[in-house]
């Protein structure tokens, strides 16, 4: 096991699998808050001209486009700008069910590096759901400009993802981007996301819930996500699970692992 020449994580020369999204061509989910460059950066990517401007809240669609990199073809997907996906708001039920449903090959949460820290609740959300994750890191120019420095290496350490910094509007850091999109999707970088623990009693609860529900998923590393909205009653979203999954999960699950210790 080396070092990823793309970003600081270990390296691992697997296969990284078959991906469930059911086509050959990769697909790359731009999420992330609000007025952070995302559409920008899919149109950067892409050639598209899809529409962007300094206000929130513009993009409520997914629009779907594509590049080729390394003779590969790459689907990428603009997602609405979300604080969180606690699905509160269609945007938020949007995203949240692309994330889950779609099984992107790799999401690329596109934060504010002028407001990092609070960007950093949607990316450990991304996290729980999948461990495909890369953070980019946008508006590099307006951060330098402010005169705030970014220790990307401690980042991307402390997250267990990669990060990789752009400035989106003038197209820098888009060939590191495209690249440490192709190594994760390949699986040449593998993360491993350090996901946020709960305190003990409550991870107890999420373990064994997640034991449960990893036995009528394909998908185990989900497992962890559905327990937690189980917890929070997020009724709305078992039944977006039954629809894309066409799997049943009991609301009576938590009061079945409680009552059997
Ligand atoms: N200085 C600078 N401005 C940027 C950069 N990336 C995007 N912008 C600007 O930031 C504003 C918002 O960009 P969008 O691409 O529309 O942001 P978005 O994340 O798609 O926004 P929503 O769709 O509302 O979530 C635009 O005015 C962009 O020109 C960058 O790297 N540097
Ligand atoms: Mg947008």
């Amino acid at each position: 096991m080396g070092h990823c020449h793309s970003c600081s994580l270990p390296v691992c020369r697997q296969d990284a699998g078959e991906n469930l999204n059911g086509s050959s061509q990769p697909l790359v989910a731009l999420a992330g808050n609000p007025n952070t460059g995302k559409s920008t950066l899919f149109n950067a990517l892409t050639g598209l001209n899809q529409h962007t401007g300094n206000w929130p809240g513009k993009t409520v669609l997914i629009t779907e486009g594509s590049y080729f990199y390394r003779g590969k073809k790459f689907r990428v997907a603009d997602l609405p700008g979300t604080y969180s996906l606690l699905a509160n708001s269609p945007e938020e039920q949007v995203a949240r069910d692309f994330i889950c449903f779609a099984d992107p090959d790799v999401t690329v949460v596109v934060v504010d590096a002028t407001c990092l820290e609070r960007n950093l609740n949607l990316v450990l959300q991304v996290m729980e759901i999948t461990p495909k994750v890369i953070v980019c890191v946008n508006l590099m120019d307006e951060a330098r400009r402010k005169g705030i420095e970014i220790d990307l290496e401690v980042l991307s350490r402390e997250l267990g993802i990669p990060a990789v910094p752009t400035a989106a509007r003038s197209r820098w850091g888009l060939t590191h981007l495209r690249e440490v999109i192709h190594d994760v999707v390949s699986g040449i970088c593998r993360p491993k996301p350090n996901l946020v623990r709960y305190d003990p009693e409550l991870e107890r609860l999420v373990r064994k819930l997640e034991s449960k529900l990893a036995i009528q998923l394909q998908r185990k590393y989900l497992a962890r996500w559905i327990a937690l909205r189980l917890l929070e009653a997020d009724a709305g979203f078992l039944e977006a699970i039954n629809r894309h999954l066409g799997v049943n999960i009991s609301p009576h699950l938590i009061e079945e692992v409680l009552s059997n210790g």
